[in-house]
């Protein structure tokens, strides 16, 4: 009876010792695991928000190259799959490594021999894993390239849904997507043939090196090397060895097959833009001279192919100027080079005598504002797209530039006036309505030069007349690009282009007196 009381004890003892090792390896793995998802979502928040800050630095040419769609996959899927393969490899290296080199310690301990089978499995393993990687890798960047790809096919579909329902092409964008959706099918099922077929390989392998540890160790036993407790003990650390040693191989492969997406994230991360390097000039008074000398230039996106050919023109201080000509001349590169959009090959674009680069970035967007043709509202309210992008930007602000855009009339019919939502990209209100939105955020900062490149075209001839006035009231350079020479009469100065040259120049008078190229343009729109 006291034996038995005595088992009973011990019995309970063990067990209490188990139960703690247990809560104290249930409370580790917790920990663990909590600790890497705090580090998972950390980390994923950093690498995002240092990755949006560096795109939106980049230059227009990439993203000319980079689509919008493709560009918020790789910033949302991209950055998530290496988070987390990142964190969540690093928890189980951490753990397998630690596993292995106990149970390596406890089989060495047992039979050095046995053991040496194990280590060829391990070998034997990396070999094949290693195969496996490099496949992975490859199917790993096809399935991120084909989410972006489909990524970018939904949201150019979607954002421009009115022109695909006027065109009718419901049905060959829905084939289109159809057909990447096939392709990233096609590229998941090659990877759901070969997975299968890599874990069939591992097994057997498995399997018979532990068949080759039975036959080694009855070997053994039979000739008094090792007893079968042994033999037994060490079969019951081999499994769990196996098991995290193809852990660990399986991690150290996943983690490879991420470095395509990591260097695609990165290599992102790393891009120093060319265009954004700028000076420190920031002069109290600005007067507006511009000066175009001897530029040459040709897009990134096609180097030989010069659109601006030794362009020199000079856009006088507190006038209006108006650049015209045929589509295609060249206008909108002297625009983009104006708002440093690109940076010219050859010669110089300068402000006040000072080229444009020693300006401070700032300074030089505040004070050179550009309405563009196609201006875009941001989703909010009437008065928040005017304030875009200012600190400090009050009603009073709002409503003296909204008055210089003859925009005040129909912002005060609004029914809620200032406060009245735009819509998605300002779908609510009509073109000409979102042409004088746009022209008031460019007039609340108080600019001393400003571009207005086809931004009137939606107006009312007397409204963009009125516009023109009231902008150069306050001393503005104004630089016009228009199609319709009826709009420019009245200009100070104005440059006929063509071919990426400036071909004449003079007042509509002199012009039409010239009997050139802008008098048979001009009598070509108004006979
Ligand atoms: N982003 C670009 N990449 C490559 N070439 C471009 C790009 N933008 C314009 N071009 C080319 O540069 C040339 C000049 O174009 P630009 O837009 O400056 O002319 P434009 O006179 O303003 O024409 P439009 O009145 O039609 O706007 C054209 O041949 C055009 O095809």
């Amino acid at each position: 009876m006291l034996r038995g009381q005595l088992y009973q004890t011990h019995y309970l003892k063990e067990l209490g010792g188990l139960a703690l090792v247990s809560l104290g390896s249930s409370l580790f793995t917790g920990l663990r695991g909590g600790t890497f998802m705090w580090i998972l979502a950390r980390l994923n928040q950093r690498v995002k928000s240092l990755l949006y800050s560096s795109l939106l630095k980049q230059d227009i040419h990439f993203f000319e190259e980079n689509k919008p769609g493709s560009l918020a996959s790789r910033l949302h899927s991209d950055v998530d799959a290496m988070g987390r393969t990142v964190v969540m490899n690093c928890n189980l290296l951490a753990r397998s490594t630690l596993k292995i080199a106990l149970m390596l310690m406890m089989t060495l301990w047992l039979s050095w021999q046995l053991t040496l089978l194990v280590m060829v499995e391990m070998r034997l393993q990396i070999v094949l894993q290693s195969r496996y990687n490099e496949y992975r890798k490859e199917v790993k960047e096809q399935v991120l390239d084909c989410e972006a790809e489909i990524n970018r096919l939904a949201s150019q579909t979607l954002g421009n849904i009115r022109v695909v329902r006027s065109c009718r092409a419901e049905r060959y964008e829905a084939t289109e997507y159809d057909r990447v959706l096939n392709h990233m099918r096609d590229i998941k099922r090659r990877k759901g043939i070969y997975s299968p077929v890599f874990l069939l390989v591992r097994r057997l392998l498995s399997v018979g090196i532990r068949v080759l540890i039975l036959v080694r160790g009855r070997a053994l036993v039979s000739s008094g090397q090792i007893t079968v407790g042994d033999l037994l003990a060490f079969f019951f650390y081999q499994n769990p060895l196996s098991n995290s040693i193809q852990e660990l191989i399986f991690g150290m492969g996943d983690m490879a097959s991420t470095v395509g997406v990591i260097s695609k994230v990165f290599s992102y991360l790393d891009r120093t833009p060319t265009g954004t390097l700028a000076g420190d000039l920031a002069p109290h008074t600005l007067e507006g001279k511009i000066s175009f000398r001897n530029v040459t230039f040709a897009y990134p996106s096609a180097p030989d192919r010069h659109v601006l050919q030794s362009l020199s023109m000079e856009l006088p201080a507190g006038k209006m100027t108006a650049i015209v000509g045929p589509s295609g001349g060249g206008k909108t590169s002297c625009v983009s080079l104006l708002k440093r959009l690109y940076e010219p090959q050859g010669g110089q674009v300068l402000l006040d005598g000072e080229p444009l680069h020693s300006y401070q970035y700032k300074y030089l967007h505040q004070k050179v504002t550009l309405v563009p043709q196609n201006p875009q509202l941001f989703s909010g309210s009437v008065g928040s797209n005017i304030a875009y992008g200012l600190e400090n930007c009050t009603r009073g602000m709002m409503e003296e530039a909204a008055a210089r855009a003859s925009a005040s009339g129909f912002i005060e019919s609004l029914e809620q006036k200032y406060d009245t939502e735009v819509g998605e990209c300002g779908v609510r209100l009509g073109e000409g309505l979102k042409q004088c939105v746009a022209i008031a955020r460019a007039l609340v900062r108080r600019p001393q030069v400003i571009i207005l490149d086809e931004a009137t075209s939606h107006m009312d001839a007397n409204i963009q007349h009125a516009v023109a006035q009231k902008v150069l009231v306050q001393g503005v350079t104004l630089l016009v690009v228009a199609h319709q020479l009826k709009t420019v009469e009245q200009a100070d100065h104005i440059i006929f282009m063509d071919g990426g040259a400036v071909l004449e120049q003079g007042t509509h008078q002199e012009l039409m007196e010239r009997r050139g190229r802008y008098q048979r343009s001009y009598q070509g729109a108004f006979p």
